[in-house]
């Protein structure tokens, strides 16, 4: 199996192309999700988000206030890092918990649905393959302007604290265009998941473990044979 680092930009169209992968039966991991379940009542990362931030970032229920946190940290960079101490690693545990259960499956390929790929890059060693949802700059505003009620201002500066999209382009192995039409994005979609099924990529883990496997099972027969075999010197001796 290997990985596939799937990012782009605020409202560039991630999670409608992530939502094509799964409708085609592959091994997703939305980051988003393991990062809204990491930080539920009861886990570890959630303790430590009240102890730093107060339990104003708390709605009524218990749950993390995502947007009071957000915009808590969103113009200061240090309360930013601090939070994304306490929930990176927890998010790490998960990803890698959620991996391992796909290959066990026998999937060829996971792709991990991760914003920051590029901004943060920690992941980036894992990724075999990088895919960026791309789209041009005033489509982007004004998706993101209608999907979340905001005023062209505040759109740009919330555009302007991510890498530029086009940037991130330039370092990807695939861009999928979503500048256009949807049914446009959804075959581009299309063709890089044949693409990657047909990769031989897949196989160097696969067989690693299978003769790891093959190893082990060879060491626990020689040894229950050496064990069980009836000891001739010694009996011979008495
Ligand atoms: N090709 C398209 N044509 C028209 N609208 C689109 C297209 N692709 C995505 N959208 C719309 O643009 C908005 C942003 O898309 P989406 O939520 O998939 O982006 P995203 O990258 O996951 O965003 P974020 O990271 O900010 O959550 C959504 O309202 C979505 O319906």
């Amino acid at each position: 199996m290997f990985l596939v680092g799937l990012t782009g930009g605020i409202a560039s169209g991630k999670s409608s192309v992530i939502q094509v992968f799964q409708q085609l039966g592959c091994a997703v991991i939305d980051v988003d999700v393991i990062a809204r379940h990491v930080v539920q009542p009861g886990y570890p990362a959630h303790r430590r988000i009240v102890e730093a931030f107060g339990t104003e970032v708390l709605l009524e229920n218990g749950d993390i206030d995502r947007k009071a946190l957000g915009d808590l940290i969103f113009k200061q960079p240090d309360r930013r890092q601090l939070l994304n101490s306490i929930t990176h690693p927890e998010i790490r545990k998960e990803m890698m918990k959620e991996t391992f259960k796909y290959f066990l499956r026998g999937f060829r390929y996971a792709i991990l649905d991760i914003p920051l790929l590029f901004e943060t890059k920690k992941l980036l060693k894992y990724m075999r393959h990088t895919v960026v949802v791309y789209c041009d700059r005033d489509t982007q505003l004004a998706r993101l302007m209608k999907r979340n009620s905001l005023n062209r201002e505040d759109a740009e500066a919330r555009i302007k604290a991510q890498l530029p999209l086009k940037d991130k382009a330039r370092m990807a192995d695939h861009v999928l265009d979503n500048s256009g039409e949807w049914s446009i994005t959804k075959r581009q979609v299309v063709l890089l998941h044949a693409k990657l099924e047909r990769s031989l990529e897949y196989l160097p883990l696969r067989l690693g473990v299978l003769t790891g496997l093959a190893g082990i099972v060879s060491l626990l027969y020689l040894l229950t044979r050496y064990l069980l075999e009836p000891q001739v010197s010694s009996s011979l001796e008495v």
